[in-house]
């Protein structure tokens, strides 16, 4: 079956500078947990099955946690092309993190199928007091890379599920398996399903 092949193929990737928090997001969405202190840099690529289907989608994709470090780059280069998705992560609390994202872009669109569906994601929403990158200007950028855009926070875990639901529903029109959803637009998704950093009960 064609559209099943479609699905048990897709990849998604994490992606973004050093320290922005890719592992914990990952393990945060995994397993409802963060794990502070200490920091491990990812070495190459951490390939980790994860499973959606709790989200009912019925979406099996592995996700794969790449390194940030510079010296691991030529590595990740080689899996961008088996990507469908690439959640995209810079920390609201580092600047160069977030001037990296245009490096970021050009480095997906080099490597990366054309039609890969990308999410930027400004992480560490939860560390108000030491912000520098404002919601606004990640809106900015998003927008004008027609990307959909949230904060996150792999510590409480502010919208790490809707990332990977919006991607799995995304994916799911995509093979036209969504049905009900006749138009589904990622980016009208998210903004109406987003919470706001200082927003309810995660902050
Ligand atoms: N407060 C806060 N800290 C975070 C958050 N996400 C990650 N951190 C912290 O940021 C540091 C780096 O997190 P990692 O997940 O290891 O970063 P990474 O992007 O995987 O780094 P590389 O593997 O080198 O690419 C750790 O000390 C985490 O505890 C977050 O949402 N909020």
């Amino acid at each position: 079956n064609f559209q099943i092949s479609v699905v048990t193929k897709t990849i998604v990737m994490l992606l973004g500078d050093s320290g922005v928090g890719k592992t914990c997001f990952l393990i945060q969405f995994k397993d409802g947990a963060f794990l502070s202190g200490t920091f491990i840099a990812t070495v190459g690529i951490d390939f980790r099955d994860m499973n959606i289907e709790r989200l009912s989608l019925k979406v099996r994709p592995p996700i794969w946690d790449t390194a940030g470090q510079e010296r691991f780059r030529s590595v990740t280069h080689a899996y961008y092309r088996d990507a469908q998705a690439l959640l995209l992560l810079y920390d609201i609390t580092n600047k160069s993190s977030f001037e990296n994202i245009r490096a970021w872009l050009t480095e997906i669109h080099e490597y990366a199928q054309r039609d890969v569906v990308i999410m930027l994601l400004g992480n560490k929403a939860d560390v108000s007091s030491e912000r520098v990158i404002r919601s606004e200007d990640g809106e900015t950028l998003a927008r004008e890379y027609g990307v959909p855009f949230m904060e996150t926070s792999a510590k409480t875990g502010m919208n790490v599920e809707l990332a990977f639901l919006a991607i799995a529903k995304e994916l799911k029109y995509r093979a036209g398996l969504q049905a009900g959803e006749p138009s589904f637009q990622i980016r009208d998704y998210v903004e109406s399903q987003k919470q706001r950093p200082g927003c309810c009960s995660f902050l």
